[in-house]
């Protein structure tokens, strides 16, 4: 769940850091975490806030203008975070008096812990952070040998976002020294810093394993849907037949209330069935005149709509035409594209297939046509 910031409340993200230690070969804020990059679902978490300050690397400038120019303001960091943080305090104006600050690197903050951040700097805390007391005992060591254990009552490891009084935390920056993160600046600069809840699904990703443990955390919060959808039409009198979207001359016409394309019923199908939406029937009556001869594309497109509306995106989608004729191979590319561009989805996403039914049945003596799809969708 999303929150509202109250007025007056800024966000500002760090992602100017190269992220060496996650590897990847790619800045791990640009890395996909479950289809969608770390970054996008970070901003995400702050779509509340009225201003957002994204502090970026100069050499991603041109991605972050492109991804998220005109939602967030967009200042160049430095070679250290605090560095990057001063950037960004510098680019926030008179209309903000406290500043959330986080790391672009935690992707899974939830509106809990920030709502938890904000609340502590409403009842009056100059300064509050999300922390986790230390669970496990601590050790001390040496050439692999325990050399001590250290007392663990009073240690907390430290979250983010952390909140300022606007004015307090670009004062202690001011005083130019580098720190672990900007609590410690704070605390330098004189201030109490209240600690507030964290939580153990707001990591940081750090480590090349920490994505894989961000996807099974996301994994669990995950709506995933699965639909199926099957639907025949008869062979009769014509000179084409339109599948998946491709019209392809055959030496009979596929009979059917509209354009009859099979393959694109069975897709919509599988779409209202994932979203526990009935059927093209339900949405489209036969029995209305106004869909009578119509191109197929106005239910696939509905359907897509419909899934977006209610928050999901596609995971893919495959479809299996049943047929002895027309050879559908040399077509199945084009049907791929067609749908993709109907549903607004990336290329290779979407599969077109087609078998014979060995001469058997319906399809095998050639009196119609049959399609089966899958879909999924993903809501996160
Ligand atoms: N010069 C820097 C360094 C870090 N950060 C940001 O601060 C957050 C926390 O830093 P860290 O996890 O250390 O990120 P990196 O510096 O990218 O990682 P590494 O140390 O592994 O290179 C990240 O969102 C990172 O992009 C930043 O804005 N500017
Ligand atoms: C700010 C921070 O995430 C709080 O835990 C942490 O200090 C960042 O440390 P890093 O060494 O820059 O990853």
């Amino acid at each position: 769940m999303r929150l509202c910031a109250p007025e007056g409340f800024a966000a500002l993200i760090t992602a100017a850091g190269r992220g060496s230690r996650a590897g990847g070969g790619q800045p791990k804020q640009w890395r996909h975490l479950a289809g969608r990059p770390v970054l996008d679902r970070t901003i995400d978490a702050f779509r509340g806030f009225q201003r957002i300050v994204l502090v970026v690397h100069p050499d991603d400038m041109a991605e972050a203008m492109a991804r998220y120019a005109g939602e967030v303001t967009i200042v160049t960091g430095a070679d250290t975070r605090t560095a990057s943080v001063r950037a960004g305090l510098a680019a926030l104006d008179g209309q903000s008096n406290h500043v959330l600050i986080h790391d672009g690197a935690r992707p899974l903050v939830s509106a809990n812990v920030i709502r938890g951040v904000i609340d502590a700097l409403q009842s009056g805390a100059e300064a509050a952070a999300p922390a986790l007391p230390v669970s496990d005992a601590l050790w001390r060591g040496a050439q692999g040998h325990v050399t001590g254990t250290t007392p663990r009552d009073d240690l907390f490891r430290a979250q983010t976002p952390q909140g300022f009084v606007l004015d307090r935390i670009i004062a202690a920056h001011d005083q130019g020294a580098e720190a672990a993160d900007d609590v410690e600046l704070a605390r330098q600069a004189g201030m109490t810093v209240v600690i507030t809840p964290g939580s153990e699904d707001n990591l940081k990703i750090t480590w090349p394993a920490d994505f894989a443990r961000a996807e099974r955390i996301l994994g669990g919060a995950m709506d995933i849907r699965l639909g199926n959808g099957y639907d025949v039409h008869a062979f009769g009198p014509g000179d084409h037949v339109t599948l998946c979207g491709v019209r392809m001359a055959h030496d009979a016409g596929l009979v059917g209330h509209s354009d009859a394309d099979v393959g694109m019923h069975a897709l919509t199908d599988a779409i209202y069935g994932a979203l526990a939406q009935g059927d093209i029937g339900r949405h489209f009556p036969p029995s209305d005149p106004q869909w009578k001869g119509v191109d197929s594309a106005i239910f696939l497109t509905h359907a897509a709509d419909l899934a977006r509306s209610s928050g999901f995106r596609f995971g893919n989608a495959d479809v299996t035409l049943i047929c002895e004729a027309p050879k559908i191979g040399p077509h199945a590319m084009a049907m791929q594209d067609r749908l993709c561009a109907i549903m607004q989805i990336e290329p290779g996403r979407v599969s077109v297939k087609a078998t014979t039914s060995e001469r058997l049945g319906f399809t095998g003596r050639r009196e119609g046509i049959a399609a089966i799809a899958t879909v999924t969708l993903i809501k996160d």
